[in-house]
Parts: C-alpha cells; structure tokens; sequence
C-alpha cells in the first residue's frame, strides 16, 4: 500500500439493523419513476437526496481516491498537474471528478457487462480528514448508510463509471452476495433500467440523481435484471451520460437459504 494512501480500519462488518429503518424501505418519488409495466414496490426503494452535497462531495473524494491510489504512476502523475477545484456546497458535483482521459478505464468488463468503468472492493476507506468538518465525517456518512442497509454484515464496493460509461441488463450473481443492493448515486444523473427477467411483469426505468439511494430486494433482486443506461430518454426528456459513482452495498450471502434461484442465471 502507498504511503500516500495511508487507510483507516473503518470495519463495516457490523452495521446494526432497526426495524424503524426497515420499514422505510419501500416506495419511491414518483417523479423517478417511469414504470412500463408493475413496480414491485416492497422490492424496490429508492430516496432523493439522502446525502447533503457536502456528504456526497466527501464520500464521491474518499470513493476516487480509493480508487486512484490502485492506478499506476503515470495517470497519478497526470491527475497531479491538474487539479480539481470543486466548491463542495455546489449543486453540482461533477465539477469534483477530472475529465475521462485522466483516468485509466477498463472498456470492458470480463463478463461483458460493463464498459468503461473502474472499481473495486473497500474494506477499509482512505483518509479525507483534510476535508472533513465537525458536523460531516466519512464515518458518519458510512453509518448513515449502515443504519439504513436492513441487514449486516454488508460488503462494500465502488463503481466508478466514465462519461461514456455503462452497465447492460444483468442479475447480480446469485451466489456472490445475498438479498439486498443498496447503490448510492455519485455524479451524473443516470437511468437505470429494470425490467423483468421473464419479462411477465415488464420494465420500469428509474432516475437516479446524485445524492440519491436505493436497495432492490427479493422479487427486484432476483427476479429483474438491471443496467444503468449510457444515455437515454425518461418520460421524453433525454438523459445524457456523464461521469458517475456509485458506492455498493450488499449482505454477505447466508449460506442456510435453500437456493431455489439457480434457474436465474447471473449475468454479472
Ligand atoms: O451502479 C449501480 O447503481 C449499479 C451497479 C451494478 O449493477 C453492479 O455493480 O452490479
Ligand atoms: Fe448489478
């Protein structure tokens, strides 16, 4: 590990649940949701603004610096000689990601799911003391999310998704994680779209701003596929793409369910 990327154990194995936080995990503002069919709606929940821009600027820092500690000397050196200068009370948050070519993207990922993306696994989370205050800490930000997530232990992962960016229509491999995903939303406003693996129950597509949450369980979980669109259009007004990150969380997969979801093949 580089000395410059010195970490803090922040274990996030221990979230608690509360069934007061449970219980909000349904529903949705309809405004983000353009539905072409049935929305599970107890499978599905998604918040707006969950996160002050202030959280978001801090935890879309810790989340890139993560991720840039993992690239090699040339693009930290080329990031060096440009530096963003980002107001964290602005409204909008892409100010605070370098453009495209300052990162080092994968085009594709070994599966085919996802283009033009950096990510990986957090365990343990960089320091962001230089830019945090009394009141917004990355810890506080991370257990914000814990108390919210139904369920622990949880596994963390970062998603970094260039301009171009995207992920095609997949199920989360079944045997990699259990029945919750919470995605935080970092950046470009995104579509994602979800739509019925049997496609029975049809699609419907979902306007994720910065700042937002949403966890898809269950019948979302396993039984939709989902993909984050590179552009598109959301009840006739077009979405573009643009730099996006999202922050991951899943439960650990509980080895006393009785699978009887192997007819739903992961994709991803
Ligand atoms: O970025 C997102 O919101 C979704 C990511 C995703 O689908 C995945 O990591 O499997
Ligand atoms: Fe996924």
């Amino acid at each position: 590990m580089l000395a410059r990327t010195r970490t803090l154990a922040r274990t996030l194995l221990h979230a608690r649940s509360c069934c007061i936080q449970k219980k909000s995990l349904t529903g949705y503002p309809p405004h983000l949701v353009d539905a072409h069919g049935d929305v599970p709606a107890g499978d599905f929940c998604l918040i707006e603004n969950f996160l002050s821009k202030e959280e978001q600027f801090l935890l879309l820092t810790a989340a890139l610096r993560k991720l840039d500690a993992n690239e090699t000397v040339t693009y930290r050196k080329r990031r060096k000689t440009a530096q963003v200068t980002h107001d964290p009370s602005s409204e909008n948050l892409l100010s605070a990601f370098h453009s495209d070519e300052f990162y080092r993207f994968e085009n594709g990922h070994y599966d085919g799911v996802i283009r033009h993306y950096r990510e990986m696994h957090v365990t343990a989370w960089p320091l962001v003391t230089d830019i945090e205050s009394q009141d917004i800490t990355l810890d506080g930000i991370l257990r914000k999310l814990l108390n919210f997530f139904p369920v622990d232990p949880v596994q963390t992962h970062i998603l970094h998704l260039a301009s171009e960016g995207e992920i095609l229509p997949h199920v989360d491999n079944t045997s990699a994680s259990g029945t919750y995903i919470l995605g935080v939303s970092l950046g470009a406003t995104r579509m994602m779209r979800v739509e019925s693996v049997d496609s029975g129950h049809g699609s419907f597509d979902v306007l994720l701003p910065s700042g937002s949450v949403y966890v898809q369980k269950d019948l979302v979980r396993y039984g939709y596929r989902h993909a984050i669109l590179k552009n598109g259009t959301f009840k006739g007004i077009p979405v573009a793409g643009g730099p996006r990150l999202s922050v991951m969380m899943r439960d650990m997969l509980s080895t006393n369910i009785t699978d009887n979801r192997s007819s739903l093949r992961p994709d991803r």
